[in-house]
């Protein structure tokens, strides 16, 4: 998939097999990264094996963080199989959100997200628009997060439905899976730093306190003519915001991402794997490096839809100052550094702000 230079796989080589420890600092690769951006008109989402994730042999996780880094420069997004998140954790999530949006409205709109100061709870059909230019999202979704005390106005506790309202296991069941999922985010993080030269520690201080949102999401099937104009979609096109995002999808399909000639590729569901897509904090991390790539969804299946995304973000306080092997000369850096919660904490401001008040 990747155009590496040569030498580059060369120095890469040799030092997986000069490795002892990989979260030795690795020479400063100069500007090596920065000459890596493309712009990548791929056809097809790369499919990579976790397996060797926590594999004792430095080379084996070396080889994984390539793959992963030749994922994040030419695509933004890959699938992951092999993964530690057992089938029956992401059913009783799934079963569970099946019980909770198949209640009443009323029941439903009692946990409204708009009425949260933290964007937790319900948010209804037409209730957010990711899409500026769209007229309003066709899901509904139900969004918890970190339950200890945390930083930032996003912290704080979740909403759930009452007990009388939905009995049975409702909140352990999304729990049980998103704690799975914040494991499997946290294991993912020093994949990336290596895939970044960077040692493999380099994001455990900057992930303290996860600023991990997770939303069940349901769609219906879509009548053909509520796309006439094509602003009212699942989903619309837009970018995740935090690092990376987790993505369990069922096999309805529908969900597109978008290349470098404009042209949407199908992210086909594949059983027994999630999705990973970069997001907005590692696209300023990396200078754009890393790509946080567009992505949409229509659910033309017929059916329901349900997915579910888990979005890692660093810490409330982190600054998204460009890695100094992401700029160069030739390629200085793009964005403003901000810190990541207030980034975050903006784009949802603005998602969310077309249905204030209904
Ligand atoms: O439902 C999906 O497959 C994608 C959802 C998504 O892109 C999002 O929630 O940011
Ligand atoms: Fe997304």
């Amino acid at each position: 998939m990747s155009a590496r230079p040569p030498l580059f796989s060369f120095c890469h080589n040799l030092r997986a097999s000069m490795d002892q420890h990989l979260t030795i600092p690795i020479p400063a690769p100069g500007f090596l990264l920065a000459s890596e951006r493309t712009e990548s008109s791929f056809e097809q989402i790369p499919v990579i094996d976790f397996t060797d994730a926590a594999s004792k042999n430095p080379a084996k996780r070396r080889i994984l963080a390539d793959r992963i880094r030749d994922a994040c420069v030419n695509v933004g997004f890959f699938y992951l199989k092999n993964h530690p998140i057992p089938e029956s954790t992401i059913a009783g999530a799934i079963s569970a959100a099946d019980d909770f949006f198949a209640l009443p409205d009323s029941v439903k709109m009692a946990l409204d997200i708009h009425k949260t100061a933290n964007f937790k709870g319900y948010t209804a059909l037409l209730g957010e628009n990711t899409n500026p230019e769209g007229r309003g999202d066709l899901h509904e979704g139900f969004d918890i997060g970190w339950e200890e005390p945390g930083e930032g106005p996003m912290a704080g506790a979740n909403v759930w439905p009452r007990e009388a309202d939905l009995p049975g296991p409702f909140r352990d069941r999304v729990l049980a899976y998103y704690q799975a999922a914040v494991r499997l985010g946290k294991s993912l993080f020093p994949l990336f730093a290596l895939a970044l030269d960077l040692p493999e520690d380099f994001f455990d201080d900057k992930t303290t306190k996860p600023a991990a949102i997770m939303r069940l999401l349901h769609y219906p099937p879509q009548e053909p003519a509520v796309n006439d104009d094509g602003r009212i979609i699942g989903i619309g096109a837009h970018t995740d915001y935090e690092c990376f995002t987790i993505l369990w999808q069922d096999a309805a399909g529908g969900l597109q991402v978008q290349n470098a000639d404009g042209k949407w590729i199908d992210a086909v569901p594949i059983p027994g794997t999630f999705v990973i897509n970069l997001g907005d904090q590692f696209a300023r991390w990396t200078n754009d490096v890393f790509k946080s790539t567009l992505h949409r969804v229509t659910n033309r299946s017929g059916r329901e839809r349900y997915s579910m995304p888990l979005f890692f973000g660093t810490d409330y306080d982190v600054r998204l100052e460009p890695l100094p092997s992401c700029v160069s000369p030739g390629q200085p850096a793009r964005y403003e550094v901000v810190t990541a919660g207030e980034y975050v904490q903006q784009r949802l401001a603005e998602t969310y702000a077309q249905s204030k008040g209904n």
